[in-house]
């Protein structure tokens, strides 16, 4: 679709002609590690046995490429019924230590979000499949093509017998769909080991804003999610018995949902926008040099009409400004038919996505305290139990550390382009806890298109993407390289 600017010469045009050429090969390695159900969601024994199997697979492709691979043994996971799973192991793998050359460490995940045909895919999820240069499976953009696309990098200078140009780290693990359970321990344990000698750190867990323009992410949103229990007692009750004579814990939480955000999108906790970040009109700029064509973007989402009608609004509403988003009710009647029952107790779920300068913890206690107002004037003689189950904080990049500049001039290379300056409005907690613990640059460099829907039914990651994005990684690793 680009033509680069100038034609790359030397090495990288050998590199580029090599992945040109071999990139069946690179489909067919992706279609292998699609076909491994790597489901972390689920918590079933026959699918930790599964993502047992994905690491392993991951394992013997970077040992193949002469990587020193550590499989580091995690432990166990905890249900709420007592069971306990296999956490799969993380990697972490190391390639080159030369002193004089920067150390880059890749971050990826090669679990999966849960996926089955019924759902709505047109061809089998752990099948990939092509159509018109569209390849289909579950993980195929999230996140198991990006995490290929940097091992293809890798081994094409390996293949072509040329010298990496940086050292190379991995932190792949198998848990990030479900929260990233012992990787954040793992990063504290190993900060003055496996770690010490990263200077840098790269995600591409994300994706473009557009179908065409290669983006690089500068920040993501946190998370706070919460629970909110109303109980009158733990069994339901019949409406014909008791209908009429109780304060009914669904009413309860509905009011109290009902009253979190209103008809424009405005949460209505009350000091919930008091520790906002400033817009500068250098931010303000950046939104408007983005490529987002809004009536393409509101047509492939299938949505009549979004809450804002300019670009910029939309954007900033997206990734800068808080929102609070409702997402079920455990112990609600929520079946087909017609059934007379009243929840004896109910959850009510939701989550605020935070950014900066939000306070995790001023958040929790301002939730608290609404709903207890919102509550107590309902003189319910139910009982409320509110509690915050995630906290996870929001990222900013250094976008003058050098890192972005490699990216940029790669981006450049490969795709003839500026990139998209953009941010994301979902959660990468990992990233936060690079920069906090080991204290290195992150950057985020996502290599899929806006429509590849990750998490959805018909998840695909284009050929042109996961090829060019091969190119991409290995045109970084020689800007890198000239940088430091
Ligand atoms: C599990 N979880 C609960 N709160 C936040 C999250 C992470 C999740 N992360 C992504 O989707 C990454 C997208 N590339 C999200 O943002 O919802
Ligand atoms: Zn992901
Ligand atoms: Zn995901």
């Amino acid at each position: 679709m680009f033509s680069p600017s100038s034609p790359p010469t030397g090495l990288l045009e050998k590199v580029f002609q090599y992945i040109d050429l071999h990139q069946d090969e690179f489909v067919q390695t992706l279609k292998e590690w699609v076909a491994v159900e790597s489901d972390s969601v689920q918590p079933v024994l026959r699918l930790r046995r599964e993502l047992l199997r994905m690491m392993g697979l991951a394992a013997d492709r970077l040992r193949n490429l002469g990587a020193h691979v550590d499989l580091v043994d995690t432990g166990f996971q905890q249900l709420p019924d007592g069971q306990s799973l296999p956490i799969p192991p993380i990697i972490l793998a190391e390639l080159g230590n030369d002193p004089k050359k920067p150390t880059v460490c890749f971050y990826g995940h090669l679990d999966v979000q849960p996926a089955r045909q019924e759902d709505g895919w047109v061809t089998d999820p752990h099948t990939l499949t092509e159509v018109d240069g569209k390849l289909y499976g579950r993980g195929t953009t999230d996140n198991k093509g990006p995490v290929l696309a940097w091992i293809n990098a890798v081994s094409t200078f390996r293949a072509l017998d040329e010298d990496l140009p940086v050292n190379i780290k991995f932190v792949i693990e198998g848990m990030e769909e479900a929260g990233s359970l012992a990787l954040e321990e793992l990063v504290q344990k190993e900060k003055a080991g496996f770690f010490s000698s990263v200077d840098y750190i790269v995600i591409s867990d994300n994706l473009w804003i557009s179908r065409r323009t290669p983006a690089l992410t500068c920040g993501t949103r946190g998370n706070s999610y919460f629970m909110v229990e109303v109980k009158c007692r733990d069994q339901d009750f019949h409406s014909g018995t008791f209908g009429g004579i109780l304060n009914e814990p669904m009413a309860d939480l509905v009011a109290l949902l009902g009253s979190l955000v209103d008809s424009s999108g405005r949460i209505l906790i009350p000091g919930i926008y008091d520790h906002l970040a400033p817009v500068t009109e250098e931010e303000k700029r950046t939104y408007e040099a983005i490529d987002l064509d809004l009536e393409e973007y509101r047509n492939s989402s299938q949505v009549k009409k979004f809450l804002f009608d300019t670009k910029e609004e939309l954007l900033m509403h997206l990734w800068r400004y808080p929102s609070l988003s409702i997402h079920g009710i455990e112990g609600a009647f929520h079946e087909p038919g017609a059934k007379t029952v009243i929840p004896g107790r109910v959850i009510g779920k939701f989550s605020i996505r935070l950014v900066p300068h939000m306070n995790i913890s001023v958040v929790e206690k301002q939730v608290k305290q609404h709903l207890d107002y919102i509550f107590s004037k309902r003189n319910s003689s139910n009982q409320m139990t509110v509690s915050m189950t995630l906290g996870l904080h929001p990222w900013v990049a250094n976008i003058r550390d050098n890192q972005y500049l490699a990216a940029k001039r790669a981006i450049k290379t490969v795709f003839g382009t500026e990139p998209d300056m953009i941010r994301d409005g979902s959660t990468i907690p990992i990233a936060k806890i690079f920069q906090g613990t080991i204290r290195k640059s992150v950057m985020m460099l996502p290599l899929g298109a806006v429509d590849d829907g990750e998490h959805s039914q018909k998840e695909k990651i284009n050929r042109w993407n996961y090829i060019e994005g091969s190119k991409l990684f290995a045109a970084f690793f020689l800007e890198m390289a000239k940088l430091h």
